[in-house]
């Protein structure tokens, strides 16, 4: 069976330079590109990428969904940075190459895909919901998208139960006390030197917290996510949001 063509974007990068890595080992994939900023999109095509790995930054990322969704590249997006305007553009690229597929996972590991999944499902039953996310200093967005999802996640299932808005008595605060405001739902950005990727939700309910907490130790954790959508996504023409929806997730 021919090997599946795949280019990286983003390879010099943190994340890059292990799907790389990553890609390099798969026994049913042939990196056929591995492209870092400045380097020309037409590579792409010249290489004959069935399917690009976008693992680039906030500001660059539309440009190069544009190239590839207009040239009928398939794509696995981990890059961060998605607003509604953003997925409104890319959903519009996507009607006019009704054949290509993206995938956009805010998280490639399964411990984070299962904790945003926790969340989701404990987020009804207690009074109160916070998100924690911890990274190291070189990452350039906050919240993390991870951290965003989570919260909007957590946010649709307590306004589904028909959940109280949480409990907060604050009436003085400094900027930012209180977190990033997603949907209703607190979440505080930590950034230190030493720590990779990791977060926490924190839920309090009368007499009682629930903590869920996920750590990403190595870059190695979001390779079986990323290798996984590339098969994946050559199947699933138009816009998935979440790699959840290519796991058979028994949650
Ligand atoms: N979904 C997930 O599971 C994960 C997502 N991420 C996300 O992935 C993104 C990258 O993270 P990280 O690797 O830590 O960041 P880095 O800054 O280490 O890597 C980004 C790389 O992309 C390069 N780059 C920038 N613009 C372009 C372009 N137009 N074409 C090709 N390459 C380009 C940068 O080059 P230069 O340095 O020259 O600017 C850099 O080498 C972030 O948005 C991060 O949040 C990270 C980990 C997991
Ligand atoms: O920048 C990172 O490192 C990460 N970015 C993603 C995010 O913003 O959620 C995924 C993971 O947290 C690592």
């Amino acid at each position: 069976m021919s090997k599946l063509r795949v280019a990286v974007l983003g390879a010099g990068g943190r994340i890059g330079s292990e799907a790389v890595r990553a890609v390099e080992a798969a026994d049913d994939m042939e990196l056929v590109a591995a492209l870092g900023r400045g380097d020309k999109l037409e590579t792409l095509t010249e290489a004959g990428a069935q399917v690009v790995v976008e693992l680039t930054t906030p500001d660059s990322v539309m440009g190069n969904l544009d190239f590839c969704v207009g040239h009928g590249i398939h794509a696995v997006v981990g890059t961060t940075g998605w607003t509604d305007d953003r997925l409104a553009q890319l959903t519009a690229w996507l009607a006019d190459s009704p054949k290509t597929g993206v995938l956009i996972a805010p998280n490639f590991s399964i411990g984070a895909v299962l904790t945003m999944k926790f969340a989701e499902a404990a987020a009804p039953y207690f009074e109160s919901v916070e998100v924690i996310e911890l990274h190291h200093p070189k990452k350039v967005d906050a919240p993390s998208g991870t951290a965003a999802r989570t919260a909007q996640l957590i946010a649709a299932a307590r306004e589904k139960a028909g959940s109280a808005p949480q409990p907060d008595a604050t009436a003085t605060a400094l900027d930012g006390a209180r977190g990033a405001d997603v949907d209703g739902v607190p979440v505080h950005s930590v950034r230190l030197r030493g720590l990779l990727a990791h977060q926490e939700v924190l839920l309090g309910g009368e007499g009682e917290t629930l903590t869920i907490r996920h750590d990403s130790l190595h870059h190695s954790s979001f390779m079986p996510g990323i290798l996984l959508g590339a098969r994946r996504v050559v199947s699933a023409p138009g816009l998935t949001f979440g790699l959840e929806h290519f796991l058979d997730l028994n949650v």
